[in-house]
């Protein structure tokens, strides 16, 4: 059994392969408060509950935007694993050529996401992640990552709003039917629904534009992150919604890089 592990700033997407075959998703919050005996529990509980052992895991594989719950991650899988993590980061093999001023500075995750839609599609892509942030990334068909945009995620967004106002509560986020709305809440759910329905094609249509110098064919748009669907079906440039495409891009680079 092999373990993926994705960790973002809200949540931490875990995968279970077994035999290449996908058999658990699991989803735990990121909290830096929490220990590595804190996780650990939670993880053994996860695979009692599963039937699974903790002896059948040969590997382990992690990327990590929260540099400090990564060294947690990194002592709970010694200890209650006893495997060495292979960790996404400088020296790992991806077969993706980073344009970046610094690739250094570019998060695991975008270089994740970038593998699987590389892989995957074949074809110039623009992989939009809704996660805590929102982010937009551009590959070309050949596999090279030509950089992207970083938007404030919709529910920080969203968030923003209720903090540094006297008068604006918090909502939750919802499709709207129209625009044009009569209270306050349904005011804010259509500003921040349509702002991002709109936001959305308008850089996707900007990457694609200026993705035109590198490959023939037009870019295909997979979206992927926790509120993905929201966006997703209303989307008219957004032409795949991949729910795990994370943890596809781990699984692929785990079998690239392993002894
Ligand atoms: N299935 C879901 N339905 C609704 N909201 C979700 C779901 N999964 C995650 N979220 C929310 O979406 C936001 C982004 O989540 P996620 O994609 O897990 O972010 P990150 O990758 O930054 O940890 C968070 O605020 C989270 O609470
Ligand atoms: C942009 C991000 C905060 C997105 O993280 P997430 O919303 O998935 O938690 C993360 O990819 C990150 O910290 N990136 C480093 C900066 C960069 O990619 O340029
Ligand atoms: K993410």
């Amino acid at each position: 059994m092999v373990l993926l592990i994705d960790v973002g700033n809200s949540n931490m997407v875990i995968g279970v392969l077994k035999e290449g075959k996908n058999i658990a998703e699991w989803r735990l919050s990121t909290d830096t408060k929490k220990t590595s005996d804190e996780y650990g529990v939670h993880l053994l509980q996860l695979f009692s509950y599963n039937n699974l052992s903790t002896e059948e895991v040969e590997g382990v594989i992690i990327s990590s935007v929260v540099p400090y719950l990564m060294h947690t991650l990194e002592n709970v899988i010694r200890k209650y694993f006893k495997v060495k993590p292979l960790i996404v980061g400088p020296g790992i093999k991806t077969g993706i050529n980073v344009k970046y001023d610094n690739p250094k500075e570019l998060g695991a995750d975008r270089i994740v996401n970038a593998v699987a839609a590389h892989e995957l599609y074949k074809k110039p892509v623009i992989v939009i992640d809704f996660g805590t942030a929102t982010t937009f990334c551009a590959i070309t068909a050949s596999g090279d990552y030509l950089g992207g945009a970083i938007c404030p995620g919709i529910k920080i967004s969203a968030r923003a709003l209720f903090e540094q106002t006297a008068k604006l509560p918090d909502i939750r986020i919802e499709k709207q039917e129209k625009v044009i709305c009569k209270n306050t809440v349904s005011n804010i759910q259509s500003g921040i629904y349509f702002g991002y329905v709109g936001q959305v094609e308008y850089i996707v249509n900007k990457m694609k534009e200026e993705m035109k110098k590198y490959d023939n064919e037009e870019a295909y748009v997979v979206a992927t992150g926790g509120l993905a669907r929201l966006i997703t079906n209303d989307s008219e440039v957004i032409d795949e919604l991949h729910p795990f495409l994370t943890l596809e891009g781990l699984k692929i680079i785990y079998e690239k890089n392993k002894e």
